[in-house]
């Protein structure tokens, strides 16, 4: 039995979380490079929990330069356990309206300037990405959404794309019609992808702020109606946040649907035809297989 850490990564309009006891700014060193920002670490209801404002604070990195790597690093580097993103999104669905948030649980990545593996020449490793997002972790959400008033949605999958700009219509309507994509944004790939093959729960909170554009009664995506919606949406976040720890509770089993165990036999490369840089770059993500001591 280990002990639970949250991990928190926070999106567009959601750059810090309130409430945490003995908060702290810290640095963390990754070999990776550096994270977006410092991580925000304390106690939530007396669990520890790190919080990392995606895009740094201030909204620093673009989708395409946020140091997706180097953020999953640190976060395991610190001890999380399970990683909680939350994320303003587009929505394909009617029903899907702004305000509300999707626990996203399926991804179609079509994001293609990013480094999207701790793995490489010298390392070679292979993960499972049928299930991308841990259910458990879906239902706390879900859950925690609830009873924060929020009306939630469960499942959806969520179209990934490069940015910075938005789609156009024709892509908007392939998206929705000819793919049965539920919400657009821009990050959670690789985000989802580099926490699979670090081995933490990941789930995915999409915040809906509108319907991109192809809705015929709302017209084109409007980055200032985008910016008024985000606004409500990052106190229902916090709201959401501040539920987890009771939900989760402190002592964390061994994950039900086997994503702190996704490296068991993900890695090929022989012992001892192994890149010994690279390895020592995979200590913290893969150390528990690679025998980091
Ligand atoms: C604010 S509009 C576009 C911007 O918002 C989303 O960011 P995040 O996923 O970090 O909440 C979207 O992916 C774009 O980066
Ligand atoms: N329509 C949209 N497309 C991509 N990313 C978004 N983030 C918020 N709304 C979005």
């Amino acid at each position: 039995m280990s002990q639970t850490m949250i991990g928190v990564i926070g999106g567009s309009g959601v750059y810090q979380i309130d409430g945490l006891s003995g908060a702290e700014w810290i640095s963390v060193d990754s070999p990776w490079g550096a994270p977006s920002d410092q991580i925000l670490t304390g106690k939530l209801e007396g669990m520890p929990m790190a919080f990392l404002p995606r895009h740094g604070r201030g909204h620093v990195h673009s989708p395409t330069t946020v140091p997706y790597r180097a953020n999953i690093d640190a976060l395991k580097r610190l001890g999380v356990t399970d990683v909680i993103s939350v994320s303003a999104c587009g929505s394909f669905r009617e029903e899907m309206a702004p305000g509300d948030f999707v626990v996203v649980d399926q991804f179609i990545d079509r994001t293609f300037a990013r480094e999207k593996s701790f793995f490489g020449t010298g390392c070679v490793g292979h993960v499972s990405l049928a299930h991308p997002t841990c259910p458990r972790l879906g239902d706390a959400c879900e859950t925690a959404a609830r009873s924060a008033g929020v009306t939630v949605h469960r499942g959806g999958t969520y179209l990934a794309m490069e940015g910075p700009q938005f789609s156009t219509l024709a892509e908007s309507k392939m998206y929705r019609e000819v793919w049965g994509c539920d919400v657009i944004g821009m990050t959670n790939m690789p985000e989802a992808k580099l926490a699979r093959e670090a081995e933490l729960c990941y789930a995915s909170v999409a915040m809906i702020t509108d319907y991109d554009s192809w809705h015929p009664q709302h017209g084109e995506v409007d980055i200032t109606a985008i910016i008024e919606t985000l606004t409500g949406n990052a106190d229902k976040a916090r709201a959401l946040v501040s539920r987890l720890p009771a939900l989760l509770g402190p002592d964390r089993a061994p994950c039900p649907h086997g994503c702190d165990r996704a490296l068991d036999f993900a890695i090929l490369t022989a012992p001892d035809a192994r890149d010994a840089g690279l390895v020592a770059k995979l200590d913290a993500v893969a150390g528990r297989v690679l025998g980091h001591g």
